[in-house]
């Protein structure tokens, strides 16, 4: 592999997370290198979108500690992570069905928006500049992604992998340094999920960003995945690269018990 890992930028220590009664997360520790791309896996119900909702703010786990850049990270809201380089897809696509391709990308550039809203509304100045260095970061995203042609399409009328890669789109406008995939794949047919592959190892290989990722099919996970994190009841059971854990007898079990 020509890709550099780096050194650990996101470190997850002992993470415990509970709803009421149920423990969702149960002293979970893991780290993400840079420029990664690292798989979360488990057996429904294992805790995985937990874990992260966790790494981008939406839930405050009761023990644990998260460090980020090296910091402790204290307690944030997801749009405080989305400003400090954390930007994520959603399992449920959410992206405005009725806009088209290119607004639904211009709106995760929001964040990155420093002129005021009456500039702005007047199209004054630095506000003009803005608006166009964003049409044209926004431009490059749609090259990248090779969506030209319904750069003006509403967003519901496009099949489930192309709205799904328009989602990745949005993500990718925030510049992020860690993109969370939450089942980046799930619902696609091979087709659309050989060129979700190839998007997310070129966004990793060409922007270096670092990846963490929730995906169901093995097979994908085990192909583009550098280490796999892997939960089972809210418990961590298996971490390493993909051979490892595809030999651990504990995950087979955990598999096989759970009837995948
Ligand atoms: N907001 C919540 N309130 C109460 N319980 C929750 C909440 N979110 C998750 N849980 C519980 O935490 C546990 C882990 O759920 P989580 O969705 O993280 O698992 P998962 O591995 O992502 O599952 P799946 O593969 O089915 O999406 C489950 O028992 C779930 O019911």
């Amino acid at each position: 592999m020509s890709r550099k890992i780096g050194d650990v930028i996101l470190d997850l220590q002992n993470i415990s997370l509970r709803f009421g009664g149920v423990n969702a997360l149960t002293d979970i520790s893991f780290d993400v290198r840079e420029h990664e791309v690292r798989a979360i896996i488990g057996p429904n119900g294992a805790g995985k979108s937990s874990m992260l909702n966790v790494i981008n703010g939406v839930y405050h786990p009761q023990d644990g500690k998260i460090m980020y850049r090296g910091k402790e990270r204290k307690k944030m809201e997801p749009h405080m992570a989305a400003s400090t380089g954390i930007a994520r897809t959603f399992q449920n696509i959410a992206l405005f069905k009725g806009m088209s391709v290119l607004d639904n990308i211009m709106t995760g550039r929001n964040l990155k928006i420093k002129s005021n809203l009456l500039l702005q509304a007047l199209w004054l100045g630095p506000a003009q500049k803005e608006e166009i260095e964003h049409r044209k970061k926004v431009e490059e995203i749609i090259d990248f992604l090779e969506i030209q042609h319904i750069r003006k399409t509403p967003v519901g009328r496009l099949p489930y992998g192309l709205q799904k890669r328009v989602d990745l789109g949005r993500a990718l406008a925030m510049e992020p340094q860690i993109l969370l995939l939450d089942e980046p794949m799930a619902g696609m047919n091979v087709e659309e999920k050989q060129d979700m592959c190839r998007f997310i190892l070129d966004v990793n290989d060409q922007f270096g960003t670092t990846i963490v990722l929730i995906e169901h099919d093995m097979g994908v996970v085990m192909d583009i995945s550098d280490r796999v994190v892997v939960l089972d009841y809210g418990k961590k059971i298996g971490d390493g690269v993909p051979d490892e854990v595809r030999a651990s007898p504990e995950v087979i079990k955990a598999y096989l018990g759970a009837g995948h």
